[in-house]
């Protein structure tokens, strides 16, 4: 394990189903608690960490869709949900003494700034953990999406995707009990095999703009800090070989 992190600037996708914890539906604070403590160990490396949170745990578009609803009202409803989830961690870091800052791609002045690429930079420079909320803003989109895009606006080394699973299998493991799991795929091969643990928007914006994706367990305490530090279980996905053999020594 390394004590140099191997990432100076990331973002983290957190899983907004993760955030209900065993309660079915919505926030459990302790949760988000604990994650803001993995948030401020990888601070404490020197990360600069940029953070976007599902809506998963409260509200996804396709459920009014999948109604005879209008989607487009359902995936606002979506994006509102990523604020609610925003909020929450912004308070469970702000807690422990973690400079946070909420940004929000749907103007809402009273809660939270805009996002801006200059704003989100500059905070992001300064040290504090920049909280992207609302998703990309716009219906028929994804947060992994939005986690690529503000991942490539702010020049991130790495997007650390931490989910429900350790990493990236043959099919979702969940579903299927003898799925293999992977240590290193391509960006490539993930789109190619339809490997479904990020919308297929995202893995290509992010082998686009040569971002490796390192999927991980939310649910892992310390994980994040690990894997930054070289150790932790996760899947890397990444097209540069150098990159890689960096990783393995
Ligand atoms: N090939 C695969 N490898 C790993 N997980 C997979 C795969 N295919 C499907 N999945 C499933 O995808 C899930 C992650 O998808 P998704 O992004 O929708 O959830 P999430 O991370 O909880 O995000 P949110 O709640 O914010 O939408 C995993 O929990 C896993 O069950
Ligand atoms: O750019 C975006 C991001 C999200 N949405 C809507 O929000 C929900 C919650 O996000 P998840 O990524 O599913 O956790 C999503 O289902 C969409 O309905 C959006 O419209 N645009």
């Amino acid at each position: 394990m390394s004590a140099t992190p191997r990432y100076r600037r990331v973002v983290l996708k957190v899983s907004g189903e993760a955030l209900m914890g065993s309660q079915g539906f919505g926030i459990d604070v302790s949760v988000v608690d604990r994650i803001a403590a993995d948030i401020a160990e990888a601070r404490a490396l020197g990360v600069e960490v940029g953070v976007v949170i599902g809506g998963g745990n409260i509200f996804r578009g396709v459920a009014v869709a999948s109604k005879g609803g209008d989607r487009v009202t359902g995936d606002h409803m979506g994006m509102l949900a990523t604020v609610i989830n925003s909020l929450a961690l912004r308070t469970s870091l702000v807690k422990i003494g973690v400079e946070a800052v909420v940004l929000s791609a749907i103007a809402m002045p009273e809660l939270c700034e805009s996002f801006s690429q200059r704003q989100a930079t500059a905070y992001m420079n300064a040290g504090k953990v920049v909280i992207f909320a609302g998703g990309t803003g716009n219906p028929f989109f994804t947060t992994d999406s939005a986690a690529a895009l503000r991942a490539a606006e702010i020049g991130a080394d790495a997007l650390f995707k931490g989910t429900q699973v350790d990493g990236v299998y043959s099919a979702d493991p969940l579903k299927t009990k003898d799925a293999v799991r992977y240590d290193r795929l391509t960006h490539e091969r993930v789109m190619r095999e339809g490997l479904r643990i990020m919308d297929t928007a995202a893995i290509a914006l992010a082998r686009e703009n040569n971002i490796p994706i390192i999927v991980f367990s939310i649910h892992e305490e310390g994980g994040f800090a690990a894997i930054l530090k070289g150790a932790g279980r996760c899947t890397i996905v990444d097209d540069d070989p150098a990159d890689l053999d960096a990783v393995k020594a």
